[in-house]
């Protein structure tokens, strides 16, 4: 059986961070690993609070897990400090671990911020470039690029910009867009768009946790980037299709869409 690791926060209401990841990896019916970065109080109408994991505690899971369960891929989302994220870039690095998908997670879709603002250059300088595919969103991809993207257009110009310090693929994904959810696919050079209609719903917490760790467990089962993504964009449509309407707010996947 494939093993992923996520190292991401813990969302109280099951619908974004660790266990968003946990429910996507055990759904590709393989094993699922955590190390949690934060806790927080959160549902499906915002964030009330967050509590960060000592950096050394967060070190200490890594360990654990890369010295007795090696993992085939690794996603990484909630990540709040300085502290932190050299703690992560540094297990990583020393464990050489491969097929990392980071989500650069700012801001939670309720409008809460998930990470520092002092955290951002580190995030970038260190974190970033460990990353096999990086997924930010579009507000996320304008943090990253510096520029403004209102066009599938803007989405190539960003991706150019972003990818002058990051080897790995950039994939910047199109769910904040009206009228489409297309996704864009920048990998050295090359560009891959993958067309998503748009599912009408309010219910997407958790979309892009959801989205990077199926990445994440088709490059552990041995896919290419292109068909990970392929495959991960399929089952987060058919997630959000055969959504639940769970909660007051944004509401959570059905991360069982596909089960039966
Ligand atoms: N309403 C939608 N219909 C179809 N696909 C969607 C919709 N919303 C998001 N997606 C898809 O979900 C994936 C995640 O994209 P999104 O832009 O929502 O990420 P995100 O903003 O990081 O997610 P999160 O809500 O977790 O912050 C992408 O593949 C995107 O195209
Ligand atoms: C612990 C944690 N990690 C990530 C997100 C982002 O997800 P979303 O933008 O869907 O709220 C979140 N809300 N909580």
């Amino acid at each position: 059986m494939k093993k992923v690791l996520t190292i991401a926060g813990s969302d109280s209401s099951g619908g974004a961070g660790i266990q968003a990841d946990i429910k996507t990896i055990t759904a590709h019916k393989m094993y699922a690993m955590s190390a949690i970065t934060a806790l927080t109080a959160q549902n499906t109408t915002g964030v009330y609070g967050v509590m960060d994991a000592d950096a050394d505690f967060v070190k200490n899971q890594i360990d654990c897990i890369f010295t007795d369960i090696r993992p085939d891929a690794v996603k990484i989302g909630m990540v709040s400090n300085i502290e932190i994220i050299k703690a992560i870039a540094e297990k990583l690095i020393e464990y050489k671990a491969d097929n990392i998908v980071v989500d650069p997670v700012m801001v939670a879709t309720s409008g809460s911020r998930l990470i520092s603002e002092d955290a951002m250059e580190t995030l970038i300088k260190e974190l970033l470039p460990l990353g096999s595919v990086i997924t930010p969103n579009i507000p996320e991809a304008e943090v990253l690029s510096g520029i403004d993207i209102k066009s599938e257009e803007d989405m190539i110009k960003a991706a150019e910009i972003i990818s002058e310090n990051i080897d790995g693929a950039i994939l910047i994904k199109g769910g904040h867009y009206d009228d489409n959810a297309n996704d864009l696919l920048y990998d050295n050079g090359n560009i891959h768009w993958f067309k998503g209609k748009r599912v009408d719903t309010k219910n997407t917490h958790g979309t892009g946790c959801t989205l990077s760790s199926a990445i994440a467990c088709n490059l552990a089962a041995g896919y290419s980037k292109e068909e990970s993504i392929k495959n991960a964009k399929e089952y987060i449509t058919g997630a959000l299709k055969d959504g639940l309407d769970l909660g007051k707010g944004s509401g959570p996947l059905n991360h069982m869409y596909n089960l039966g």
